[in-house]
Order: C-alpha cells, then sequence, then structure tokens
C-alpha cells in the first residue's frame, strides 16, 4: 500500500557535457566528475536509508554506468536491473554532435530560441546513415523502423517514456519495492511532467540537478505526497538550480 517509493536520479557530467555539444542519442560516457557524481548519489541514498530494490535505466551507457556506480556505493549493487531505449535521452535529432555557435550559424537565433523553449516541436531529422545516428545500432533492433525516433519534441519524449512507466515501473511500485530509476535530463523531465502534472508551457524550464537523488513518495493515486519530490541535498540541488537558471541567461 501506499506510500510507494520513487527515486529519480540524472546522470553526471558526459564527454561531450564537458564539450557542450548536444549529445541525444549518441552513446557517449561519464567523465572522471560524472563517476564522482553518481558515487556521491549512491552515498547520499545509503545515507537517507533509502535503498532501491529494484532499478531502470536506459539503453546508454552514462546511465547505464550511473546506476551501477550510484548502487555499489549504496551497497545495492546486486538488484534487479531493467533497461529500456524508452528511458533514452531526448533524440537532438540533426542537433547531436553540433555546439550552440554551430546551430546559431545553420539555424539562426530565432529557431534556435523557437527549438529551446518549444514543447511539441522537433529539431530536424537525423538522416539513417548520418554520422552521429544510431538507425541502424543493434541494441534499437527490436523497436520497428518507423517506430525508431530520428528526432523528438518533449512531447515524443512523454509518449515514448509513459508506456513504460505504466507498464515496467508502476508495477515494481506495487509490489512495495523502492524503484530507482537512473535516466536523462529529458526523460526524467518527461517523468516529472507527469508526477507533478507540470503544464506543456512550464517543462522546459524545469532542470533537473545532475547526480543529486530526488526522492518521490506517492499516495495511492500515485500523487507526490510532496510535490516536485525531496532531493537527498537539497543545498547542492538548489545552487544547481540556481546555476543552471544564470547559465541559461548566459549569451
Ligand atoms: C549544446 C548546447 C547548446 C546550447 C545550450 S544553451 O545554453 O543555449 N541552453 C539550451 C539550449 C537548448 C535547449 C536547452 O534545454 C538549453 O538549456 C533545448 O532543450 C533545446 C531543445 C531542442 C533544440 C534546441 C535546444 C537548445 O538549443 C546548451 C548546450
Amino acid at each position: 500500500d501506499a506510500p510507494y517509493k520513487l527515486i529519480l536520479l540524472r546522470h553526471g557530467e558526459s564527454e561531450w557535457n564537458a564539450k557542450n555539444l548536444f549529445t541525444g542519442w549518441v552513446d557517449v560516457d561519464l567523465t572522471d566528475k560524472g563517476e564522482k557524481e553518481a558515487i556521491r548519489g549512491g552515498e547520499l541514498m545509503k545515507d537517507a536509508g533509502l535503498l532501491p530494490d529494484v532499478v531502470h535505466t536506459s539503453l546508454q551507457k552514462r546511465a547505464i554506468r550511473t546506476a551501477q556506480l550510484s548502487l555499489t556505493s549504496a551497497d545495492r549493487h546486486w538488484i534487479p536491473v531493467h533497461r529500456s531505449w524508452r528511458l533514452n535521452e531526448r533524440h537532438y535529432g540533426a542537433l547531436q554532435g553540433k555546439n550552440k555557435a554551430e546551430i546559431l550559424e545553420q539555424f539562426g537565433e530565432e529557431q534556435f530560441m523557437q527549438w529551446r523553449r518549444s514543447y511539441d516541436t522537433p529539431p530536424p531529422v537525423l538522416d539513417a546513415d548520418a554520422e552521429w545516428s544510431q538507425y541502424n545500432d543493434a541494441r534499437y533492433a527490436t523497436i520497428p523502423p518507423e517506430l525508431r525516433p530520428q528526432t523528438e519534441c518533449l512531447k515524443d519524449v512523454v509518449h515514448r517514456m509513459m508506456p513504460y512507466w505504466y507498464d515496467s515501473i508502476v508495477p515494481d511500485l506495487l509490489t512495495g519495492r523502492t524503484v530507482l530509476v537512473a535516466a536523462h535530463g529529458n526523460s526524467l523531465r518527461a517523468l516529472v511532467k507527469h508526477l507533478d502534472g507540470i503544464s506543456d508551457a512550464d517543462i522546459a524550464g524545469l532542470n533537473i540537478p545532475t547526480g543529486i537523488p530526488l526522492a518521490y513518495e506517492l499516495d495511492a493515486e500515485f500523487k507526490p505526497v510532496v510535490p516536485h519530490g525531496t532531493y537527498l541535498d537539497p543545498e547542492a540541488a538548489k545552487a544547481a538550480i540556481e546555476a543552471v537558471k544564470n547559465q541559461g541567461k548566459k549569451k
């Protein structure tokens, strides 16, 4: 019975975050800093006595390794793990592999700002045989080709993530298990949008700090007992959220 315990953990710095490139479905690894963030995330769970019984993650190594590193430092490396493309980062289409300057040059400020704020406008598609395409990657062979993303808007991410929430995560919660979801900025945004009932207009402005577990207690209707959940290191979370807000204002 309620309350159900859910922990969200966004992977830390990746090799392309450090280079300020759009990553999306490109499968880059964590940097040393990103690994340390994951380890600290596990320590925070352990200190809080919030021990996952099962973990759900994506098919991308930065999330898979964040799950493993955090669970190891929480002494919970032995729990069952489930991986799905439905928890992958948002597919950034033709922007994958590009930095801000290249995008501004190629598409202009107007288009850039529109994409940035938009909920339902996807970037241009990435051709199946393009340099940063994963269209023919073995791990996506089980997705029917017509369903395989070649670009996504946030709305697309919500729609492909929600079946996984209902069919795979909720059943685990219903058995009384504490569930860890170790995933990405936009796949976690999609989940938080659903949990907290955030509007299409507001969700683009929501940033989930990396490496700090976000704990939700859900009632019998799967509504958060505390809206927006509780970060296991509230000060660090507050500072990180402020920093991203200021970074976004930077020209
Ligand atoms: C690689 C990169 C480019 C631009 C930035 S930003 O400082 O301008 N902030 C930023 C930019 C964007 C985005 C963003 O969240 C952001 O913080 C987007 O979400 C986005 C979604 C679909 C197309 C384009 C964007 C987008 O340009 C950060 C990182």
